[in-house]
């Protein structure tokens, strides 16, 4: 079996005194694709904010590469190759795009470059026309574009994409699905949210549901749609 880059034991997390995780167990391999489902507030976001050292759980265990790392500051779990896109984007508004880039820039843990700049640009053409422009101009699917691409360009082994299609309209959507599936094609482990359960069961190798801060299913694509009741019941979908 490939190697285990992101995993989760038993996590418990809170806001407060608001539990909202309750014993969650997640895994992320080499290469693989997750979809992570489930409805407004189920804990998606809880979940990677807790693996990546935003929120620390009060109980649990976080590994990466293996090495225990709970509640590790954000960016040492960042430097061991995990690349966060949260919803909502991050991209400096005053820096040109072209800055927003190279700023970013980083081998991966192994001394990989496989993302360079030039790299970068081939796969958003968007970005290669608004290289001067500022972050701040740029529309809400090229931002998205730009966010991506600066993920990218720290070599990241595993990519988490939260909400990455929020807001844009359905060509741009499908430009970001394009671009999501050039990026799996290229090895990278990746986790999706999104609402867009299609556009994620289509890509996905395995997928875990969430409901109420528990995984409520966890399977592959096709055992999904084998039980178009559990979208409807956990997604309110189909
Ligand atoms: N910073 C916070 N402080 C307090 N409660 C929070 C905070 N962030 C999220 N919550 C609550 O935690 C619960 C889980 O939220 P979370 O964002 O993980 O859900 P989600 O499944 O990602 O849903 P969404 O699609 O709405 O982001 C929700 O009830 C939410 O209101």
């Amino acid at each position: 079996m490939s190697e285990t880059l992101l995993e989760a034991e038993g996590l418990h997390s809170f806001y407060g005194s608001s539990h909202i995780l309750h014993g969650i167990d997640f895994v992320v391999r080499r290469g693989e694709t997750i979809g992570l489902m489930g409805r407004n507030g189920m804990g998606k976001t809880t979940l990677i904010r807790s693996m990546l050292g935003h929120v620390r759980p009060r109980h649990g265990r976080v590994a990466v590469r293996g090495k225990t790392m709970t509640g590790s500051a954000p960016y040492l779990i960042a430097r061991k190759g995990i690349a966060y896109v949260p919803e909502g984007r991050g991209i400096f508004p005053n820096l040109s795009v072209r800055e927003n880039l190279l700023m970013a820039a980083k081998p991966g843990i192994d001394g990989r470059r496989d993302w360079t700049y030039e790299r970068v640009l081939e796969t958003f053409p968007r970005l290669g026309e608004r290289l001067t422009n500022g972050g701040g101009q740029l529309s809400g699917g090229e931002q998205q574009m730009l966010t991506i691409g600066r993920a990218l360009m720290t070599n990241p082994d595993v990519l988490i994409l939260d909400e990455a299609t929020e807001g844009l309209a359905p060509l741009i959507a499908k430009e970001i699905w394009y671009i999501v599936r050039q990026i799996r094609a290229t090895g990278i482990a990746t986790i999706v949210i999104d609402k867009n359960h299609a556009a994620v069961t289509s890509i996905s190798d395995r997928n875990v549901i969430l409901v109420k801060g528990k995984v409520a299913f966890e399977g592959s694509s096709a055992e999904l749609r084998a039980q178009p009741e559990l979208l409807h019941k956990h997604l309110g979908a189909g």
